[in-house]
């Protein structure tokens, strides 16, 4: 099976981390870490200046929330309104991968652009913030999220090994993991979620019914596709489908990204104090936030 040029950029980033040392995985930029195979202080600097379109679209992620997922449906979805596809290019695609250099060829990307970005509200370039350009705010449960990053970091070159899941819960809770805290990241955008050029979705809700996910960012795009369109796009969006092509799409990154794409696998990982603790953390940032009520926070983070 052919290798996407995405593919294969993703695996020579992974075969650059094989090479580091453990203490060369990490940079600290602005008081927040990133894997250094990924992001460079330089790349920050040159975000503050880039220039933003009205119809770039942009999608805001804390990691492991699903961006990737729905990266893919906006692809689709752009490249069904366009009637061809559109190339995903990731270290451009993703604000704070690559090198400062990206944004010249940036500046040559045909509209609409899709841009991903993982980091915190106050992280990202106010021209971003300040345009009309829409956002799409993705978020998760804290604790499924929290179980995806831990696998994750285990699992993950570029990431370092910790050595248990009670030292990546502590590191969770605090925010000492790449791109910080949570629920920082969460209450940031609670105070921005009503802006018209902003939605939120959750990984939730997409997974209780994915044809209407697809169909509310269609709209929140302000993109018209037939309904059968629609029903194809999140056919090909299911965990099922997108990890099956994984690694055509996404090369060794594959089967370390598209883990196991359920709700409720962190009840196989918390201890009870666990548990509780989050449930105190999330009462006492979120809870009765308007952001917190959109996580279901009962629902899918209580037995
Ligand atoms: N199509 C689809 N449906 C449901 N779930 C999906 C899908 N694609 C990816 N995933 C799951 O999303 C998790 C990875 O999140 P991210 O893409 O945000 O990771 S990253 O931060 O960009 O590395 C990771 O979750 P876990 O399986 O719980 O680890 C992926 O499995």
């Amino acid at each position: 099976m052919a290798m996407s040029s995405f593919a294969r950029e993703i695996d020579a980033v992974l075969d650059a981390a094989e090479g580091k040392k453990t203490e060369e995985l990490l940079i600290t930029y602005k008081g927040v870490l990133y894997p250094s195979t990924l992001c460079c202080a330089e790349t920050f600097q040159a975000l503050d200046t880039m220039e933003v379109r009205k119809d770039d679209v942009f999608l805001a992620a804390y990691p492991k929330c699903g961006t990737n997922w729905i990266e893919h449906i906006l692809n689709d979805l752009t490249s069904a309104v366009l009637r061809k596809e559109v190339p995903r290019i990731k270290h451009l695609q993703i604000l704070e991968f690559g090198v400062p250099e990206k944004f010249q060829k940036i500046k040559s990307l045909p509209s609409p652009r899709l841009f991903t970005t993982h980091l915190h509200y106050d992280n990202i370039p106010k021209a971003v913030l300040g345009s009309n350009a829409k956002v799409l705010v993705l978020l998760r449960n804290p604790k499924d999220a929290a179980v995806s990053y831990y696998h994750f970091y285990n699992k993950n070159p570029g990431l370092p090994n910790v050595s248990s899941w009670d030292e990546f819960f502590q590191k969770f809770m605090s925010g000492e993991v790449c791109w910080s805290s949570y629920f920082d990241y969460a209450l940031a955008w609670n105070k921005h979620m009503d802006k018209e050029n902003i939605m939120i979705i959750t990984y939730e809700e997409m997974k209780e019914n994915l044809p209407q996910g697809v169909k509310q960012i269609a709209e929140f795009l302000g993109f018209s596709l037939p309904e059968e369109k629609i029903q194809s796009i999140a056919e090909n969006a299911t965990f099922e489908s997108m990890s099956n092509k994984s690694q055509e799409t996404h090369g060794k990154f594959g089967p370390i990204l598209f883990r196991k794409g359920t709700v409720g696998d962190w009840k196989n990982l918390f201890t009870e104090a666990q548990s509780q603790e989050m449930d105190a953390k999330f009462e006492e940032c979120l809870a009765g936030t308007k952001l917190g009520a959109r996580l279901k926070y009962d629902k899918y983070c209580k037995y």
